[in-house]
């Protein structure tokens, strides 16, 4: 009689290419049994009846600004923000922490942070700025999961965007060290020319803030970035994009061959440029919320598969940086703090579009870890990390009491779910139940020994 560590019942289990009920049986943190009825003893039975279960999902795109900023998030609860939502693995950005993550130190530095701090594993970005191309192949060499780099402005001192030498320069590197550049696609001299004529006229509102980073923004550094990556070979994976416009660029670029992926993040597809009028700055991002109008069109676009994952861009702030009393919405933080809710939010959105169920699994899981090489997991599979979530189709509405962020401040607050996550097992290790986190455990630093060749 095989003795597992936790067997879980009866549950709807999301599957590559099918959803059966079946059981699964957990050992030393990996799936090691998926069968119709799992026969052996266990330490611990869950029962999944009527519930389904995800893969873990693997958020590529976060702001935990530790070390230095963090009062803004941080690791410990950021990570239990994630688990809280179903996810078992994300990526912290390169910026926002002091110093930003672009040279050996730095990473080194953070990792440690985050081997401590982290209830789930994690992957970190490198950062790419002017003057750091010579040390992206060391960052390389100790395994971030890649490079991102601004094409507009950051907000952040510590860390600068780009200049065109630098992204052909960096590109160049990149392509060499066979990772890949994510970008953050706004141009930068449309969005402060913009920005700078609204502040000279005194024109301060949401409209105002909207028209300054119109979608032209995005098509222009999209486009511009695509041209770089074809006279460099560079990898590339566009976050949060916003619009149509871009979203067609970098589908035809695709389709001729190069080698690149695009997310969004659900705020793009579940709300739009009134919730920045009538909730103020905790709706204020860049790119910004759009007109219902387009986020239809958006919405359309994932509808017919078009990006190739979901990510949160949790990116978080202290009150005061989001107070919604402000009269001027350009000095606001520009983040969303959403890092809970990124499968609750795609499942809605999949039930809403009478899209199959499947579908979440590849967008918030399975497409993440193969692009960025995740050999362990993405998927429900004898042998993969038990990386796993559970997940009741009962509404939920979001309350402030039941948020894990820093701050308790979130454009989802009052927001209703079609589903409620249950349990989030973080390799093997039930970390979320009851709406309580069971710490305990430790997430990992996915650095170079997890980058292996793709699931
Ligand atoms: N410095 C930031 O964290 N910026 C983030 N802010 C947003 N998205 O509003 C981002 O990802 O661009
Ligand atoms: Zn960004
Ligand atoms: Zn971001």
């Amino acid at each position: 009689m095989i003795e597992f560590d936790l067997i879980i019942k009866n549950g709807f289990i999301v599957l590559e290419k099918e959803i059966r009920k079946m059981d699964i049986g957990i050992r030393n943190g990996k799936i090691s049994a998926i069968q119709d009825c799992v026969e052996g003893t266990a330490k611990r039975e869950i029962d999944a009846l009527n519930q389904y279960i995800f893969p873990g999902v693997i958020d590529v795109h976060a702001h935990f600004s530790e070390p230095g900023r963090e009062f803004w998030e941080g690791f410990s609860t950021g990570s239990q923000m994630m688990a809280a939502g179903g996810c078992t693995t994300y990526f912290d950005m390169p910026l926002n922490g002091i110093p930003s993550t672009i040279n050996k130190k730095a990473l080194l530095d953070k990792a440690s942070i985050g081997e401590v701090k982290s209830c789930v594993d994690f992957g970190l970005w490198g950062g790419l700025v002017p003057g750091n191309v010579e040390n992206l192949k060391e960052l390389a060499e100790l395994g971030v999961v890649g490079f991102k780099a601004f094409l507009s402005e950051t907000g952040n001192e510590e860390f600068q965007n780009v200049d065109d030498l630098t992204l052909l320069y960096g590109m160049q590197e990149i392509s060499k060290l066979g990772k890949v550049l994510a970008l953050h696609a706004e141009s930068a001299p449309i969005t402060s020319w913009l920005q700078n004529r609204k502040i000279k006229f005194g024109q301060l509102s949401a409209d105002d803030y909207l028209a300054s980073r119109p979608a032209i923004a995005e098509f222009e550094a999209v486009n511009r970035a695509i041209a770089y990556a074809q006279i460099t070979n560079c990898p590339l994976h566009f976050v949060h994009i916003s619009s149509p416009d871009a979203v067609l660029a970098i589908q035809k670029a695709k389709l001729n061959g190069m080698d690149i992926t695009l997310e969004t993040c659900p705020h793009y597809l579940l709300f739009n440029h009134d919730d920045l009028i009538e909730k103020g700055a905790i709706a204020k991002c860049a790119p910004p919320l759009r007109e219902e109008e387009v986020k239809q069109q958006l919405v359309s676009l994932f509808v017919e598969g078009k990006f190739d994952m979901i990510s949160s861009d949790h990116s978080p702030c202290t009150p005061d940086m989001k107070d919604s009393k402000m009269h001027n919405i350009f000095t606001a933080w520009g983040g969303i703090s959403g890092g809970q809710f990124t499968l609750l939010s795609t499942i809605e959105l999949v039930l809403q579009n009478n899209m199959s169920l499947l579908q979440v699994a590849k967008y918030t899981s399975t497409n993440p870890a193969h692009r960025f090489k995740l050999k362990g997991k993405g998927k429900i599979e004898v042998e993969k990390d038990a990386d796993l979530v559970i997940v009741s189709m009962e509404p939920f509405k979001v309350d402030e009491s039941e948020l894990f962020s820093k701050h308790k401040l979130s454009i989802y607050v009052g927001h209703t779910f079609p589903c409620r996550i249950k349990q989030t097992i973080a390799r093997g290790n039930v970390l979320f139940e009851n709406g309580q986190i069971n710490l305990g455990t430790r997430g990992e630093w996915l650095s170079i020994k997890a980058l292996i060749d793709a699931v």
